[in-house]
């Protein structure tokens, strides 16, 4: 069997946190102003500079939308100097538009990058998502169990009760029946009102953020950058595509992907080792947000391999004047 060429990453994730935190510094000026389109595109400008910075072959994977929805880091744009490694990136330039113009919890940029091929390549359909964090055998709990069963099946892996599990869920009328069950095992519900990659991180570090189990439907897009995410961090992560039309199946259709009611756990969203960048853009329970105090900008990004397990933390700050990421 061929094998998978070598991931020189070392070097390589540190210029990746460098171009999430640029998409974060670049939103600064547009938190809490009510303009999530404005924010978006700040970051996606600043993310594409920065990543043709790199020396790196890149292409993107998980993107801002089909070529002709999205003028820039579309899905298959090409991105980097062309002079390095084969790369395959996931990104999200902005997650939590909402958030960041509302200036609610949460809101970070995420990029992750691995070897060609090392990532699903998710249509920009829905997922059902469950992910856990480390520590449990795997399958302790599953999508094909109801949202009792997941609960009971957690609270017995961990030796306690039901009531003592918190769930993270996106508030949305299409949960409300989850919601119910949920609430009906005495299980605490964390209801966010978007940002399910910072959801479902939250449950690899449960002691810092109080979360246990991530449950529901979102974007498959964010489902492949959370399942790269745990990859780093540990933990499971199971996600099924929905599908609400002809349409949204004609996009699975053509990303290659057969099997339409399959199931993928972690290590099949993400097949092959990958470096994970995030930057707070609004203060998070992982990451603080952008503050601009006293002249000075601050950033903070957190920065994974999935080969070592490792994880650093970048503390960024730079007067504000000379704050101009590139320079
Ligand atoms: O709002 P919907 O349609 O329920 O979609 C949920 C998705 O939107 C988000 O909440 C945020 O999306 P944006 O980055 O576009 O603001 C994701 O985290 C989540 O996967």
């Amino acid at each position: 069997m061929p094998q998978a060429p070598e991931f020189h990453d070392r070097m390589l994730s540190l210029g990746l946190a460098r171009v999430s935190e640029a998409a974060a510094i670049a939103c600064a000026p547009l938190i809490g102003r009510g303009d999530e389109k404005a924010a978006d595109q700040a970051a996606v400008n600043a993310m594409r500079t920065q990543l043709n910075m790199l020396d790196i072959a890149g292409c993107v994977v998980i993107g801002e939308g089909e070529r002709d929805e999205a003028p820039m880091l579309y899905i298959g744009e090409e991105v980097g100097t062309g002079e390095g490694p084969a790369v395959d990136i996931a990104l999200d330039p902005l997650e939590g538009t909402t958030l960041t113009a509302k200036d609610m919890p949460n809101a970070l940029t995420v990029i992750a990058m691995g070897p060609r091929g090392s990532m699903l390549h998710a249509p920009d359909v829905y997922m059902d998502k469950l992910a856990i964090g480390p520590g449990f055998a795997p399958g302790v709990v599953t999508l094909d169990m109801s949202p009792a069963e997941r609960v009971a099946a957690l609270a017995k892996a961990k030796g306690t009760d039901a009531g003592d599990i918190t769930v993270c869920v996106l508030e949305r009328p299409r949960h409300e029946e989850m919601i119910a069950e949920l609430r009906s095992t005495g299980a605490a519900i964390r209801l966010i009102t978007d940002g399910d990659v910072a959801g479902v991180m939250h449950c690899a570090e449960p002691a810092k953020t109080g979360i246990d189990m991530y449950m529901g439907s979102g974007g498959a897009p964010e489902g492949v950058l959370a399942a790269a995410a745990l990859k780093c961090m540990g933990g499971q992560i199971f996600g099924r595509l929905l599908f609400r039309n002809e349409d949204e199946v004609g996009r699975a259709r053509k990303a290659g992907i057969e099997d339409l009611d399959r199931i993928y756990s972690r290590d099949e969203l993400v097949t092959g080792d990958v470096i994970f960048a995030a930057t707070g853009v609004t203060d998070g329970n992982l990451v603080p947000g952008i503050r601009r105090d006293g002249g000075y900008l601050t950033a903070e990004t957190i920065l994974m391999r999935s080969k070592t397990g490792s994880v650093r933390r970048m503390y960024y700050r730079n007067p504000i004047d000379r704050s101009q990421p590139g320079r």
